[in-house]
């Protein structure tokens, strides 16, 4: 039922047009029937040879109509749910995002929407078989009420029992489809930690037989379950029609008057009517794979659309100028399973300016880097306010806020597309900076592409530095930058690069355990469990 949803989002007068040629294709198959039904009792009139190619002609046609306009519906629908499920991940809050987990985002957007994508295609198929259903049914009614209501009503009850094995077999896909999501995860662990399980025999024996093999084995047995019970539908569909051809045969007779040709139309109909009927039932577990599928994509579109950012294009100009950016009691806590695991960041009250260089340090887990989330704007405070040049950021401003920011994190993503950059950057700029870091024979920029990114890490990041750079944004926020970079690039970063940038009147916010470095800092703050143990001036170290 989800699956048609799905299409009558898409566009429901082309549904409604797809309907109506499916229902002419099967209403003209039905009074084929009748033709042949007809010209094999000889008991026409009528000049049945030209009828004949000509309402073939009509239902090749109108089925071929209705198909290919439910193809083209189906793939749009989704289409669109793949857009709309990026642009939901987009859109949403980085917090919630790191809720919910890249497992469960990247199993949604690849395993669901393919199940979903190699499913509609049925759709159509299985329309224009209903469809033929239809027409048949029609006839039978034409030929004879009586039977016809014992027809129906003996496929009522076989429809209904057929249902009661699928509902089962539907809860065993969604056990197995939520296996799927801790699958993913081991997936992921084989994919990401491949080294640490190859360098160590016994952690790689046990993740592979506690966790991966487990999981595999549950989604094999559910989906096997699943599998098994809609076998058993299907062939417990495909005995009640022959059941039902024989009542019509051999007990309808008994019971109502019913004379031979008329039997012999409904019995050739009904078996006319067979594949169609088979052909569902075939369809049918595929049909509910993409049910469970679009199911999970909704909850996610769901959880995803409960929390929104206003994402729209931005309207003001960035404040290159700025003069004071400030905190005011800001907090932020990540709440733990466990009461004692809660971490709390806060209340804080920081304030910067123009062409600063702020170092912020501090010990593992101090809360350094959720302190940057915060001034960043990529978390939003869940008390106190931030301020820009007097003006509070709230959901209305934040995104333009957040432009206002170029950052390295310490787990930075590095895109080969140097697309948002400034629009004064200039080619000779761009090598300039590539010779400056030393990376000019290693990499070309063409078309505004990087020409490779399979360097080593610490030849990345500088790359990844150099994308900021061209940014050119007023704010800049490098999260430990030079740990895995060697002295020589370390010097080069923290007394050429980030004097460049206080020359140019950006302001630095650099985290870091350099600690012979921080003379070079206008300022240090140094935080301690999630609280500003102290925020000194240069003048102050020495
Ligand atoms: N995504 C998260 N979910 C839950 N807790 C988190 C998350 N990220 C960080 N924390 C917790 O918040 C605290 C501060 O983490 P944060 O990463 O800000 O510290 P840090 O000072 O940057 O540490 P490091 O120097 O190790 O990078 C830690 O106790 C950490 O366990």
């Amino acid at each position: 039922m989800n699956l048609i949803w799905l299409l009558l989002r898409a566009s429901s007068l082309q549904v409604a047009i797809a309907i109506l040629t499916g229902l002419i294709s099967g209403g003209t198959s039905a009074r084929l029937i009748a033709l042949i039904n007809s010209a094999i009792s000889g008991n026409s009139t009528e000049d049945l040879a030209w009828q004949f190619p000509t309402l073939a002609l009509i239902v090749l046609v109108s089925g071929i109509i209705s198909q290919v306009l439910l193809i083209k519906l189906s793939q749009n629908a989704v289409y669109r749910l793949r857009l709309r499920l990026s642009q939901g991940i987009l859109f949403s809050p980085l917090r919630h995002l790191e809720e919910l987990g890249a497992s469960k985002l990247l199993a949604t957007l690849t395993e669901d929407v393919t199940t979903l994508s190699n499913t509609v295609y049925a759709i159509p198929f299985i329309c224009v078989d209903i469809a033929v259903i239809v027409g048949c049914l029609v006839y039978l009614l034409w030929l004879s009420g009586a039977a016809f209501a014992f027809t129906i009503g003996f496929l009522m009850i076989g429809v209904g029992s057929v249902q009661l094995l699928i509902s089962r077999a539907d809860y065993f896909l969604t056990l197995a489809r939520d296996e799927q999501d801790n699958l993913f995860k081991h997936f992921r662990a084989i994919t990401d930690g491949i080294k640490e399980l190859k360098l160590n025999a016994i952690r790689r024996q046990d993740f592979f037989s506690e966790d991966l093999q487990n999981s595999a084995a549950k989604s094999r047995n559910q989906n096997a379950a699943a599998l098994f019970t809609y076998s058993i539908s299907t062939g417990w569909g495909n005995l009640l029609f022959f059941v039902l051809v024989g009542l019509i045969l051999f007990v309808v007779p008994q019971i109502l008057t019913i004379n031979s040709s008329v039997l012999a139309g409904f019995v050739l109909t009904l078996t006319y009517m067979m594949l169609p009927m088979q052909s569902i039932l075939d369809k049918l577990q595929q049909l509910a794979k993409a049910n469970v599928a679009l199911q999970k994509i909704e909850s996610l579109g769901l959880e995803l659309a409960a929390q929104t950012e206003d994402n729209t294009l931005i309207l003001h100009p960035i404040n290159q100028n700025w003069h004071q950016l400030e905190l005011q009691q800001v907090t932020h806590t990540y709440r733990g399973e466990k009461e004692d695991s809660k971490f709390t960041l806060g209340p804080l009250d920081l304030s910067f300016s123009q062409g600063e260089i702020i170092f912020i340090v501090g010990g593992n887990g101090s809360g350094k880097s959720t302190l940057a989330k915060l001034i960043t704007g990529l978390y939003v405070p869940e008390s106190g306010r931030i301020r820009l040049n007097k003006k509070v950021i709230t959901n209305d401003n934040r995104e333009w806020y957040r432009q206002h920011f170029s950052a390295v994190f310490s787990d930075y993503y590095l895109f080969e597309r140097l697309s948002g950059i400034s629009n004064n950057f200039s080619k000779q700029q761009a090598q300039e900076y590539l010779q400056q870091l030393k990376l000019d024979d290693k990499v070309e920029i063409k078309h505004q592409k990087l020409s490779t990114i399979s360097l080593s890490q610490g030849q990345k990041k500088r790359l990844a530095l150099l994308a900021a750079y061209l940014e050119n944004r007023p704010i800049y926020l490098f999260d430990e930058w030079a740990s895995d970079q060697d002295p020589i690039f370390r010097e080069i970063f923290y007394k050429q690069i980030l004097m460049n940038l206080k020359k140019q009147g950006k302001t630095v916010l650099v985290i870091s355990h350099d600690d012979h470095y921080f003379p070079i800092a206008d300022r240090v703050i140094k935080l301690d469990y999630g609280q500003i143990e102290y925020d000194k001036r240069n003048h102050d170290f020495s």
